[in-house]
C-alpha cells in the first residue's frame, strides 16, 4: 500500500468581491500570512496560492483579486488574472460577507465561477459580525441564489469554521499524491513575499488613490557578516508611486511616515524569517506605471 493511497490534493479558487475577506481567510486556513489585508478594497494584486497542509490531504489555495471594472491596464491585467485563476480548479470558494446583503457583484461572480464546472462552496465570510439571527436569514438569501455545494458560514478572524471549511472543500479534491512538498506554504517568492509586506506597511492611512499607486519591489539581498553573532541579512527595495507629490506623502514630514512603514515592515518581515533583518527602503516615482505596460512589467505584473 502507498504511502498516499487516500491522500487528495487539488486547487481551490477563493472568490468574492473587493473586502469580502479572502485574504484574511487564506490566511487562516494556510495558518501563517500569505496575503496581505487592509481596509481598503482590492489591495490583492497578484494570484496567490497558499499551500493548506491537512492530514489527509493539500488545499492549493488561489487568491483572486477582487473584480472590478478596468479603469486602467492594472484593472484590464487583474481580471485577466481572475479568469486565469478559475481555470482548471477543483472546487470554488465563493466569499459573500454575513453583514452586507448579496448584490450585483456576487451575482456576477457566481455566473463566472459557474462556468468552471466545479462544485461552488458558499462561504459567509465575518459570521462574528452579525447576530444568530441575521446569519440565519443570510443562509437563507444565499441558499434562494443557487444550488451551492455547500454554504459554511466563517471566521477567518475569530478562527470559527475555518478547520470544516477546509475539510468540506477536501473531500471535493482529486486522489492525488501531494503536488508540493508537505512544508511549504506558498510558491511565492521570499522576495515577493517581503514586498508585499512593505505594501501594507506603507498602505496603512493612505487614502483615496494613492493605494493603488503603491508598488514595491526588493531590489537586493544580501547577507552581511558581524563581528559577532549571526549575520544579517540586508533588503534593498523600492517604492514606487506614480506621481512626485505622492511621494512627499509617502515619506512625511521629516521622514517621520516613511521611518514608520520601514520599523513595521521590518518587524513584519523578522516575523516571517525569523531573523534580524536590515532594511534599506528607498522611494521612487515610476510616472503613470499603472497605465505603462513596460513599467507593469518590470513590476512584476
Ligand atoms: N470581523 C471580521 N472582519 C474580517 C473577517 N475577515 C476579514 N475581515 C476584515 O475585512 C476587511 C477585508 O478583508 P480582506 O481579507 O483584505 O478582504 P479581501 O476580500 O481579500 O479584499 P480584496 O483584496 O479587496 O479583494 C479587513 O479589514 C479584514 O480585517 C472576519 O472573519 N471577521
Amino acid at each position: 500500500m502507498s504511502e498516499f493511497e487516500d491522500f487528495r490534493a487539488g486547487f481551490v479558487s477563493v472568490v468574492g468581491r473587493p473586502n469580502a475577506g479572502k485574504s484574511t481567510l487564506l490566511n487562516a486556513m494556510v495558518g501563517t500570512k500569505i496575503a496581505i489585508t487592509a481596509d481598503q478594497p482590492e489591495t490583492t494584486r497578484r494570484v496567490i496560492r497558499g499551500i493548506v497542509q491537512l492530514e489527509a490531504g493539500q488545499l492549493i489555495v488561489v487568491d483572486t483579486p477582487g473584480l472590478h471594472r478596468p479603469r486602467t491596464l492594472l484593472g484590464e491585467r487583474l481580471n485577466d488574472m481572475v479568469g486565469e485563476a478559475l481555470s482548471d480548479v477543483d472546487a470554488v470558494a465563493l466569499c459573500m460577507p454575513a453583514d452586507e446583503p448579496t448584490g450585483p457583484g456576487d451575482r456576477f461572480l457566481l455566473d463566472l465561477v459557474k462556468k468552471t464546472g466545479a462544485p461552488i462552496l458558499a462561504v459567509i465570510t465575518k459570521m462574528d459580525k452579525v447576530t444568530k439571527d441575521a446569519l440565519a436569514e443570510r443562509i437563507i438569501e444565499i441558499s434562494q441564489m443557487h444550488e451551492f455545494a455547500e454554504i459554511v458560514p466563517v471566521s477567518a478572524v475569530a478562527g470559527e469554521q475555518v478547520g470544516l471549511l477546509a475539510s468540506l472543500l477536501l473531500e471535493r479534491m482529486p486522489l492525488s499524491p501531494p503536488l508540493y512538498p508537505r512544508d511549504s506554504v506558498t510558491d511565492e517568492t521570499e522576495e515577493d513575499r517581503i514586498a508585499e509586506l512593505i505594501r501594507e506597511a506603507a498602505l496603512v492611512g493612505v487614502r483615496e488613490e494613492l493605494p493603488h499607486s503603491i508598488a514595491v519591489v526588493v531590489d537586493e539581498m544580501e547577507e552581511r557578516p558581524r563581528r559577532e553573532g549571526e549575520p544579517v541579512l540586508a533588503i534593498h527595495a523600492s517604492l514606487y508611486v506614480e506621481r512626485e507629490s505622492q511621494k512627499g506623502i509617502i515619506i512625511g514630514r521629516g521622514g517621520a511616515r516613511l521611518k514608520r512603514v520601514g520599523r513595521s515592515s521590518r518587524e513584519s518581515i523578522e516575523a516571517m524569517l525569523g531573523r534580524q533583518v536590515y532594511l534599506n527602503l528607498f522611494v521612487k516615482v515610476a510616472k503613470d506605471w499603472q497605465r505603462d505596460p513596460k513599467l507593469l512589467g518590470r513590476l512584476g505584473f
